[in-house]
């Protein structure tokens, strides 16, 4: 139980010239259960790092303090855990049990009763493994579950969640929200949890606070009132809101297959099951597949091997006109057929400004220079990037990195786009404006296959759905 209090709080990122957030003065009462929200790069993850005491002198500006109990929260540390948006940066540890043990033994808490906290807290998560799981072998459903397992057993008296069921399939989403309850009602923590997809998380939390564009405050209040009276100007700054309808962009008749895939199956080295097994899959021109399922069902796996990334146990993945299986193509002639998105847009940027990023495929492609200018603009503009133009892609929010990552592959128009995960972490506004960009893009005859939990994605755009579980695909893709 704690205290939270930002008084005349700013903080301008190092390089940045605009503060990320401003004027910022609110209280939290000990115990207050609140929602975050804003639209993307509103300012939410800074206000968490913050209070996390993450934010050093040497990253940035800071004006006014940051409280908890009334002391700098660079010093309550401690007493302090926070859920990352990408979990794959919080996992240390080899050994997945090991992982969550790190905080409690940092913590000094008595040998006795470190393991007893570590399983109860996989058990909360709904962590399908045991304590001797490998971190490197997890799904990102699974490392986002296992980060969380984390942070709860620690039991901290200020709980950040940043995005915690964005990569869970909705029945794990479900079961989280649920393991969360009852570990809150043990518990008399301070929970500050931000989300996009908010209709969900409500009965969890009794507080609303909604950031503006330009990192102020727009809104304070019960859920009740907080929807009920600025729902409409909450909607225009492009929050979800509950309730409120999204569009659909069904497509046209799909043409010719553009890629291929046969039974493609792969064990990674040393599993006891394969993670993909002799799955079948057409992607064809003008149509976008949208592969579904559980986590560690195998839908990333299939990414990979789709986009010709990793080279498959069994089975091949072909495009027509190379008679080899795409993995073995060089990456120059890959790009020119297939172009993929992975699940963390980190691992996916090369080089050192928003801008270069977009021009990087259409220059390799050899586009001449005009032609590159006016996409890039086109591509700034649509997915509200031109701000961030000069900005380096690793200093992106959750959100714009991955309309970055999206933009970028689809710049120089492939024939073939795999997305994993592509409307990860995106407002209402943004994620509408990824999905008329990738109807355009389809609609102009690309060949698209979408990873995706988010089922208002695949009801907007997908022609087929091809549902994977333990691997395997569950029934012939089907007509959307
Ligand atoms: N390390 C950094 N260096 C420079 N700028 C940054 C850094 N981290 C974030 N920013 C910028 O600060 C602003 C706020 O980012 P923040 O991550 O807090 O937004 P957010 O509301 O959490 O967004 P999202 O919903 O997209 O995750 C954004 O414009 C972002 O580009
Ligand atoms: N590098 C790896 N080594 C060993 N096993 C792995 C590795 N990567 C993934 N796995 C395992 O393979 C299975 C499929 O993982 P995959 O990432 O394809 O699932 P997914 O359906 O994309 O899951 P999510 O929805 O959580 O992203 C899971 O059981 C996972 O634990």
């Amino acid at each position: 139980m704690i205290s939270v209090e930002f008084r005349g709080f700013a903080w301008r990122h190092a390089g940045r010239l605009a503060s990320a957030v401003a004027d910022v003065d609110l209280r939290i009462e000990p115990g207050e259960r609140v929602l975050l929200l804003g639209p993307s790069g509103s300012g939410k993850s800074t206000l968490l790092a913050a209070l996390a005491g993450l934010l050093t002198t040497d990253s940035g500006e800071q004006t006014g303090a940051v409280l908890l109990d009334g002391a700098d929260a660079a010093d309550q540390r401690g007493r302090v855990g926070i859920l990352f948006q990408d979990p794959e940066t919080q996992l240390v540890m080899a050994r997945s049990g090991d992982d969550v043990a790190f905080g409690l033994e940092n913590q000094a808490v008595p040998p006795a009763q470190i393991w007893p906290r570590v399983d109860q807290a996989l058990e909360t998560v709904g962590f399908p493994y045991g304590r001797e799981r490998g971190t490197d072998a997890l799904s990102g459903g699974e490392q986002q579950r296992l980060a969380l397992a984390g942070v709860l057993a620690r039991r901290p008296d200020l709980i950040l969640l940043d995005e915690p069921t964005a990569n869970l399939d909705p029945e794990g989403a479900k079961a989280i929200r649920e393991g969360l309850r009852t570990a809150l009602a043990d518990t008399e923590a301070t929970l500050i949890v931000v989300e996009h997809r908010v209709a969900d998380i409500l009965d969890l939390v009794d507080r609303v606070i909604a950031l503006g564009p330009g990192g102020a405050l727009a809104a304070d209040g019960t859920p009740e009132a907080v929807f009920g009276e600025h729902g409409d100007s909450l909607a225009a700054q492009g929050v979800w809101v509950p309730g409120a309808p999204l569009p659909v962009r069904p497509s046209g008749d799909a043409g010719e297959v553009r890629l291929r895939g046969e039974g493609l199956t792969l064990a990674y080295p040393g599993a006891d099951r394969s993670a993909l097994d002799g799955v079948d899959l057409e992607l064809r021109a003008g149509e976008l597949l949208a592969v579904t399922g559980p986590n560690g069902s195998g839908k990333s796996t299939l990414a990979l091997l789709a986009g010709g990334l990793e080279k498959p146990t069994a089975g091949r993945a072909r495009v027509p006109g190379e008679r080899t299986g795409l993995h073995r193509l060089p990456a120059k002639r890959l790009a020119t057929h297939v172009g993929t998105v992975f699940q963390d847009p980190e691992h996916q940027f090369v080089t050192a400004t928003v801008r270069d990023e977009l021009a990087f495929a259409p220059r390799a492609a050899g586009w001449e220079s005009e032609r590159i200018e006016a996409r890039v603009s086109e591509l700034l503009e649509r997915l509200r990037l031109d701000r961030l133009a000069g900005a380096n892609p690793h200093t992106l929010s959750g959100g714009e990195a991955r309309r970055l990552s999206v933009a970028g592959a689809l710049a120089a128009a492939p024939g073939t786009l795999i997305l994993d995960e592509p409307t990860f972490g995106q407002d209402r506004r943004t994620w509408g404006e990824l999905v008329d960009l990738i109807a355009d893009i389809r609609d102009d005859g690309t060949a698209l296959m979408a990873v995706t939990h988010d089922r208002d994605f695949a009801a907007a755009l997908a022609g087929r759905e091809l549902a994977l579980d333990q691997g395997k695909a569950t029934e012939e893709a089907t007509r959307c």
